[in-house]
């Protein structure tokens, strides 16, 4: 569906040089979500824009949808939704005007477009709402009606930029229901943009990390939190007091399994007669009881553990030093 190379957009504004975007390459395959995850200004949008030929590259070549973005621009568009940041629908318009109008510029027979109207209005939950003006509509119900807008056309592919952002974490989880289910009954490729990180953890089938216009990682969420980041086991162990830290740190060590990952033994911070044993590592939820057992048959009563499975978050922080949650905040 898509396949870009060295896409690359630089903007000059009064003497400045912006490099928006910066050789950046993404295949995306029919059928796969795909989300753009990175902080504010790291090129998200921007590389969206020239995927769905509404800014032509610098440099580099994209084909969307099977064509060429600068050569072939309305066959792209003719083939592909988008959904932009700001809100698609006329504000004077009322919801079933405004998706009527989006059939007729696509221009679809009015039987066609009235019956697509329809659907999608059943679909996305937007019943009742119909006659009602688009201003008057909640921040939820508006970005509803902007996804069925960008689906009058039936593009088997969708953009949506940041199609969440600024929603209640309820109306969020419902936008999502809807794209899903939308999602499995047309087999519909979506490539998204989104800053918020457990979004692209739970909904995306690949991640693609962009940071100073440029991909730092890409593959599915779970591989990038294994090849990029720790699970971290915590577990509170009973000491004897006359046993220095150095000794209980060397015995504890010793009783693990050498490759279950990097073990640091601390005392509890309140002086008690414990010790806080972390252990980063790997596929955590299945070394945890692992770690468990071991202590226990060398003679180690544990009162507490837990664990701490890796996150994007900590993805972005060891690609880039930073913490994408910070700097969203
Ligand atoms: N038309 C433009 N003229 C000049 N600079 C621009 C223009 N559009 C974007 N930029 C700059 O390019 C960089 C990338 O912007 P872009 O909007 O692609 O980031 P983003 O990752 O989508 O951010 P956000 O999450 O805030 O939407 C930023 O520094 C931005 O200020």
């Amino acid at each position: 569906m898509i396949r870009a190379r060295g896409l690359t957009k630089t903007f000059h504004r009064k003497g400045d040089t912006i490099r928006a975007v910066e050789n950046v390459d993404i295949d995306v395959a029919e059928g796969e979500l795909v989300a753009f995850l990175g902080p504010n200004g790291a090129g998200k949008s921007t590389t969206m824009r020239m995927l769905t030929s509404l800014l032509t590259p610098t440099s580099g070549t994209a084909e969307v949808a099977g064509f060429d973005v600068v050569r072939e621009p309305s066959l792209v568009r003719s083939r592909i939704g988008y959904i932009g940041q700001g809100n698609g629908g006329g504000y004077s318009y009322k919801v079933r005007d405004e998706l009527h109008n989006q059939g007729r510029f696509y221009g679809l027979p009015g039987r066609e477009y009235r019956r697509r109207a329809a659907d999608l209005i059943d679909a996305l939950e937007l019943g009742g709402l119909e006659k009602r003006g688009i201003s008057s509509l909640s921040g939820g119900q508006k970005r509803r009606l902007d996804v069925a807008l960008g689906l009058m056309n039936h593009p088997p592919l969708l953009f949506l930029d940041e199609p969440s952002t600024g929603l209640d974490p309820h109306s969020r989880a419902n936008l999502w229901e809807h794209i899903s289910a939308l999602r499995e009954r047309t087999g519909m490729t979506i490539v998204l943009t989104t800053h918020y990180l457990e979004e692209a953890d739970k909904m995306a089938e690949r991640v693609v990390v962009i940071d100073h216009g440029r991909v730092v990682a890409d593959a599915p969420p779970a591989d990038l939190e294994r090849d990029y980041a720790d699970d971290v086991i915590t577990a509170s162990v009973a000491i004897d007091r006359p046993d220095s830290l150095a000794a209980v740190s060397d015995r504890i060590r010793k009783c693990l399994p050498p490759d279950i990952g990097e073990v640091e033994v601390m005392p509890a911070p309140d002086g008690a007669d414990t010790a806080t044993v972390t252990i980063a590592t790997t596929y955590g939820a299945e070394r945890l009881p692992v770690a468990l057992e071991a202590l226990r048959l060398a003679g180690w009563t544990v009162q507490s553990a837990s664990l701490t499975q890796a996150s994007l978050d900590d993805v972005f922080l060891n690609l880039t030093g930073r913490s994408l949650r910070e700097e969203v905040a």
